[in-house]
């Protein structure tokens, strides 16, 4: 499964599998229970020598720590699951047994039969040597409010034990990402020996936010669900969003008998003198990602400048905007990209006015982006082939209420999140919009929407490196040259980005990146699957 889902829409696939008659809560409890403890022996294989049955080895030993809610409901099943395989499960409970709902509460009383179930004041900090294993049922996708600092010291203490998250650690908000509980500073390596382990499908808080470092590595096992979406809307990426994987190779080789016509013609458009460099990296990541010709536009006192630095890529003399116009009398110039150092005056105004009153496709990053927050008139003259590329800082200087929305703390579910505020500005700007970050997050105007994840096995902390928005911004254009819709681009371009810097590894400029297209190409020749592009 790709598809990322909220929290309610997890309840509510849930509860249409429950309603459906074909399986019960209980049911469902039962089979995450066992995926957890399937992924315990997943990851560590040692667990399964038969030491309970060896009178010579110690019996392993975990301890489950269970909340309140249904999270703690398969918390019980864990330790009972556990207990069965030999090992001594010690129990806590954080809340009270009488309150706890209904399927939790019998998992309660099957591992009451079993064992002790301890209160929460008893799990002192000197119990953790003992245990090789702990696994955290505390809150899962029902999480509202800040972890309570009685829960916040147990979990400090456990970090540098094996640990297991059910379903989501603790802490963080399944909608968002979000963090709800302070952590000390410097506290590196936290999520080293940690599994979280989810069912069905990634829930948003998997991959977005703060919330995604601190997962460790996510397992996703299935509990049988996969027959309910129809039961709550549509299987598409209107509504649920998804994780963008492997692209197809297919797509991305050029066709054998094409010219170089047929690839699309990208016109990239630089600064000023000494600030040509950033259009020349995009240019350079246009060529490479495929575009059949690539121009750079530049202003005359720019010209020798960069005509000294640039082969493959041409060269054309832009002054103005109605140069811009004569230029773009060429029909077969298809893609266009304006804003890396760019320049924020009227001259380069002008240049997106008439960049998107030709209707080419259009990638705006950068300066183009704070212009067109500036400029009211400009923003409303965005169209469906446009591709807005902005980061944190340009998301908040175009779109000010939503990036005040996303940023205000979660108080309760559903939580805003990146993706709605990346469709909420898609919606308004009537365009694809990808909002930067190692969760990337992609939508067009239709809603339909994408998370480029940088984490976990992607995780390139080297990628956050000057000009790598450049070069995105051209692998961008140079597929939308090349044919692909906006939206797909953007996804595209996104992924072997972070594929590149993964290629290259540690050390990485960003004039590395375009050079890393063809080897990550030919490692995708070939292949058909993904889901993408
Ligand atoms: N039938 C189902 O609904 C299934 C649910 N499953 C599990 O159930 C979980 C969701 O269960 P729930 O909806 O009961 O929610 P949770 O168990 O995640 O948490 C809800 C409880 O925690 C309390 N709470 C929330 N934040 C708190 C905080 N910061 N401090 C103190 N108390 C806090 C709430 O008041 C409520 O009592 C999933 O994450 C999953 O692990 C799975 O067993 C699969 C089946
Ligand atoms: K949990």
């Amino acid at each position: 499964m790709n598809e990322l889902l909220t929290a309610a829409q997890m309840r509510a696939i849930e509860q249409a599998a429950i309603d459906s008659g074909a399986v019960t809560g209980l049911e469902l409890m039962e089979r995450a229970g066992a995926g957890v403890v399937e992924a315990i022996y997943e990851e560590w294989p040692a667990f399964s020598k038969p030491d309970g049955e060896n009178e010579q080895k110690p019996r392993l030993r975990a301890v489950v720590l269970c909340g309140p809610g249904n999270n703690g409901g398969d918390g019980f099943v864990v330790a009972r699951l556990l207990h069965q395989r030999g090992w001594v499960v010690e129990v806590f409970l954080y809340g009270d047994a009488d309150k706890l709902p209904p399927d939790a509460r019998v998992n309660y009383e099957k591992w009451c039969e079993i064992g002790e179930v301890l209160p929460w004041e008893k799990c002192t900090s000197d119990r953790w040597g003992r245990h090789p294993l702990v696994i955290e049922a505390l809150f899962g996708t029902g999480l509202t409010r800040e972890v309570p600092d009685d829960i916040r010291n147990v979990l400090l203490a456990t970090l540098n034990c094996r640990r297991v998250a059910v379903d989501l650690p603790c802490f963080i908000n399944s909608d968002t990402g979000a963090v709800l509980m302070e952590w000390p500073q410097n506290l590196s390596g936290v999520s080293a020996g940690h599994v979280t382990v989810t069912f069905h499908s990634h829930k948003h808080g998997h991959l977005l936010g703060a919330g995604a470092a601190l997962c460790g590595q996510v397992v996703v096992k299935s509990i049988g669900l996969e027959f309910c979406y129809e039961a709550i809307g549509a299987t598409t990426a209107e509504v649920f969003p998804y994780l963008i994987g492997k692209l197809q190779g297919q797509r991305l080789s050029k066709i054998p008998s094409a010219h170089k016509f047929t690839h699309g013609h990208a016109l990239i458009l630089s600064g000023g003198p000494a600030q040509t460099g950033a259009a020349r990296m995009a240019a350079r990541g246009a060529l490479r990602i495929g575009a059949g010709l690539v121009t750079l536009g530049v202003p005359p006192t720019a010209q020798q400048e960069v005509a000294a630095q640039v082969t493959a890529v041409m060269l054309k003399r832009i002054a103005d905007a109605d140069a811009l116009s004569d230029v773009l009398e060429d029909k077969r110039i298809n893609a266009l990209c304006l804003g890396p150092a760019l320049g924020l005056g009227e001259r380069e105004a002008n240049l997106i006015r008439v960049a998107l009153e030709s209707g080419r496709n259009c990638v705006l990053d950068a300066d183009a982006l704070t212009l067109i927050a500036r400029d009211k008139d400009l923003f409303e003259k965005l169209h469906p082939d446009c591709v807005l590329t902005p980061h944190g800082g340009e998301f908040a200087r175009l779109f000010p209420d939503i990036a005040a929305k996303l940023d205000a703390p979660a108080t309760k579910g559903p939580a805003y999140s990146k993706i709605d505020a990346t469709r909420e500005a898609a919606k308004r700007a009537g365009c694809t919009v990808l909002f930067k970050g190692p969760d990337t997050v992609i939508s067009d105007q239709t809603g339909v929407a994408s998370v480029n994840a940088a984490v976990y096995d992607r995780t390139v902390p080297w990628l956050a490196t000057a000009g790598s928005g450049d070069v995105l911004a051209g692998f961008i254009t140079g597929l939308l040259a090349r044919g692909f819709s906006p939206v797909h681009a953007a996804e595209g371009a996104a992924w072997l980005h972070v594929e590149c810097a993964r290629h290259f590894g540690p050390g990485l400029i960003a004039e590395d990146l375009p050079e890393q297209l063809p080897a990550v190409l030919q490692s995708l020749s070939g292949s058909d699957q993904g889901n993408a592009v």
